[in-house]
């Protein structure tokens, strides 16, 4: 057994979520993949959002075969180009009457300097500006499936970050770890904003630390990083054991009343200070807007 399951929190329940929808980005591989077949398994209609319909196919072989449900889909999403973003929730709201779980977990770590089809660097892009375009665009008809919840995969390394409102897009220098916690803390204030911003209606918000786990996420890595994270590999989880703390954002009733939180291994967490700096969620919100050109009070 490795050693990481000796301080590791899972969760088990057996509630349901028959009648349900599910969203989940990159859910071909890793924590969505197995959050897909988790939420299907317990009755969820699951739409598995990707950019690689070819691996999609695979994985979507691989939840209704290990679910036994026929109640999956998968879309083609690329969270680099917002005419992607735009097409893809064009579909949804057509094709769908509610959506009721909205879990924004695609990422991209470390990768080597690069632009999204829009001209924002690539961390900063796929993993926030993408889903914020992506939330903004569902939001009506998350609105009209309540209880319905949003869900942001982040990550403890958001406390390594901060948030550059001059240079999100780090063209003054680019540093991957940076950019990536940048990212993550950037989930987390996106986190808190919507929670304050949908207040009252029925839909609530979740971000989330899911461990240190083995995935593709670490493909980035140079050759003695990787053999480093070999020799760690026991401390760390499995893509299962990882995405336990999301599918407990999507599933547990206590949630219900609660929102704008961070969680890790199952329960609340704490946040770095940053992250629970509202002034700087709202100029970022505000930033992201006028990035995206779009008005969402
Ligand atoms: N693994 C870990 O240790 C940790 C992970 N996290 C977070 O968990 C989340 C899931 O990561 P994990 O499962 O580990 O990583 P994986 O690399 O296994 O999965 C990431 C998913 O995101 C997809 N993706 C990447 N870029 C895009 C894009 N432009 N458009 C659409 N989809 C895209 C990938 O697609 P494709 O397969 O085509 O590349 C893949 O499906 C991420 O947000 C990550 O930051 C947080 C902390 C630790
Ligand atoms: C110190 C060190 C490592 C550990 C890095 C850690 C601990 C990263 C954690 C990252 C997280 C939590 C990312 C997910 O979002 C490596 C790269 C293995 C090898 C090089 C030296």
């Amino acid at each position: 057994m490795p050693f990481g399951n000796l301080f590791r929190r899972t969760w088990s329940s057996t509630d349901r979520l028959d009648g349900k929808t599910v969203l989940i980005t990159g859910a071909n591989t890793g924590i969505g993949k197995e959050t897909a077949l988790d939420l299907a398994k317990r009755g969820a209609r699951i739409i598995m959002a990707c950019r690689d319909m070819e691996k999609a196919e695979g994985a979507l072989k691989e939840v209704i075969e290990g679910s036994g449900s026929q109640n999956v889909v998968i879309k083609k999403l690329d969270l680099s180009d917002t005419k992607s973003i735009r097409e893809f929730a064009e579909t949804i709201n057509k094709e769908e009457t509610q959506l009721h779980i909205l879990i924004n977990n695609a990422g991209v770590m470390v990768c080597p300097h690069g632009k999204t089809a829009d001209g924002f660097e690539m961390q900063i892009g796929v993993n926030h500006m993408g889903h914020f375009l992506l939330t903004h665009l569902l939001v009506d008809l998350i609105k009209r499936s309540t209880p319905a919840r949003i869900i942001n995969v982040s990550s403890m390394a958001h406390s390594w970050g901060t948030i550059n409102l001059d240079d999100i897009n780090s063209e003054k220098g680019y540093d991957k770890k940076k950019a990536y916690s940048q990212s993550k803390l950037a989930n987390i204030l996106f986190t808190r904003s919507l929670a304050k911003k949908l207040q009252g209606t029925g839909v609530t918000a979740y971000s989330l630390h899911p461990g240190m786990v083995q995935t593709d996420l670490w493909r980035h890595l140079s050759t003695p990083q990787a053999a480093i994270m070999k020799m760690i590999s026991p401390f760390t989880k499995t893509s299962v054991q990882g995405a336990q703390t999301t599918i407990y954002c999507a599933v547990a009733p206590e949630l219900e009343t609660e929102s704008g939180g961070y969680y890790s291994d199952c329960a609340p967490a704490n946040c770095s200070s940053s992250a629970s700096d509202d002034d700087t969620a709202q100029k970022l919100w505000e930033l992201s807007c006028r990035m995206l050109s779009l008005s969402w009070d």
